[in-house]
């Protein structure tokens, strides 16, 4: 359905345009306003796909209402409708943003082509809105390798979708990086992330943490509580080290998936829930499952899109620039002077054998800015900087 308001002071106008228009389409649906006032309260309470709008008009002029609806609404299209001898108006409001504009009297197939346009110019803006939705500073995500562009590419793509996401690399290479931006970047925001350390959790315990359970369902289940599969109802479930979850564990989640519902652990009532699950690993899940320690079938479920994130090692160029990241955030978070890194310094940290794991790099930043000179030497990355 596409919503559009046509704020015209002559009703004849206003009558013409609004049957070519809802005769054109049943998905279009109009809506009138008198005046720009009444046009921009409309706007203010209503969300609208275009907006068609007189020049001249009493009480407030076109030029007026578009200019306040750009400042309230700028994503929704504006097409001016101009009288005889404001052409060049016409021509100028399209200056001030407006997206296009139609003569009086209104040429039908001009008319209907420029509601089309503008409609479709209305669906990239918004769609172009939601793939920049930033992901908040705390989940900034450094490296200009082909590795994390290609990475960061992928998430544009998935995160929209309910795509489930395997995430493998080794230990500290930004696995929970990935699946915060997987979350920040979908339509569930408005829900959590909620994160499940499969390793963490004892494989006996495991279910109720993921399900929930009733009350006296096992010595200590005082209460019903609820699992984090329905806490995160609406938004995503990280599964980190899915490789660790013991194998009857991973039986209760192909259900979940399978069937997008649960139940508590003491209770055959189902639950549904609406999740969109992410995992991660730093295990070879094919190598774990010809050794019968992970299921075939889970896998499969898993990893509809696979995202791989390799060790540092493997995209040395981003090593100075997570450097510099951190060496600024450690300053700031510290209120430690920042430090400079000599050309020296910077090569042979790029040239240390990091494992992958960025955590570690971080540690060593800061031994660096604490224990360094004012420009951190060679020397500085040889005595402090060994692991
Ligand atoms: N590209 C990056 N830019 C900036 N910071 C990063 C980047 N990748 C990882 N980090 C930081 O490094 C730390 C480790 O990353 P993260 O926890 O995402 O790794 P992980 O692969 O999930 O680790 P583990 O396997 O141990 O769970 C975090 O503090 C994270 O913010």
């Amino acid at each position: 359905m596409s919503k559009i308001l046509i704020i015209e002071d002559e009703s004849a106008i206003r009558r013409v345009l609004k049957k070519i228009i809802s005769e054109e389409s049943d998905t279009y649906l109009v809506d009138e306003a008198e005046d720009g006032l009444e046009g921009i309260e409309k706007v203010q309470k209503e969300d609208f796909d275009l907006i068609l709008c007189d020049i001249k008009m009493p009480k407030m002029d076109g030029m007026e209402v578009l200019e306040k609806i750009k400042k309230v609404k700028p994503e929704i299209p504006i097409v001016m409708i101009s009288g005889h001898g404001d052409l060049e108006l016409a021509v100028n409001t399209m200056r001030l943003g407006a997206f296009d504009y139609i003569s009086k009297p209104p040429d039908l197939n001009r008319l209907l082509n420029t509601v089309r346009n503008a409609l479709d110019r209305k669906e990239l803006v918004v769609e172009n809105k939601r793939l920049k939705k930033k992901v908040s500073k705390k989940y900034e995500m450094v490296g200009e390798s082909d590795a994390i562009v290609h990475i960061k590419s992928i998430i544009e793509k998935v995160a929209i979708t309910d795509a489930r996401v395997l995430i493998t690399g080794p230990n500290g290479t930004g696995k929970e990086l990935v699946a915060h931006w997987l979350h920040e970047k979908s339509n569930r925001t408005k829900a959590p992330m909620i994160e499940v350390n499969c390793a963490a959790i004892p494989s006996e315990l495991i279910e109720s943490e993921l399900f929930g359970h009733v009350k006296g369902s096992f010595t200590g289940a005082n209460k019903d509580r609820a699992g984090k599969f329905e806490a995160a109802n609406g938004g995503t479930v990280f599964l980190d080290e899915i490789g660790d979850m013991s194998l009857s564990a991973q039986a209760k989640v192909l259900r979940a998936l399978q069937e997008n519902k649960i139940s508590r652990v003491g209770s055959d009532k189902d639950i549904k829930v609406d999740v969109r699950v992410v995992a991660a690993t730093n295990k070879d899940l094919k190598k774990e499952i010809s050794e019968g320690r992970f299921r075939e079938d889970l896998y499969h479920r898993l990893a509809v899109i696979l995202i791989k994130v390799p060790a540092l090692n493997e995209r040395r160029e981003d090593i100075p620039l997570l450097i510099q990241f951190f060496a600024n955030k450690i300053s700031e978070e510290q209120g430690v002077a920042v430090k400079t890194f000599s050309k020296e310094a910077m090569d042979l940290l790029q040239q240390y054998d990091w494992t992958g794991n960025i955590r570690e790099l971080r540690n060593v930043v800061e031994r660096l800015l604490i224990l360094g000179e004012s420009e951190i030497s060679k020397t500085d990355v040889s005595l402090f900087a060994s692991k």
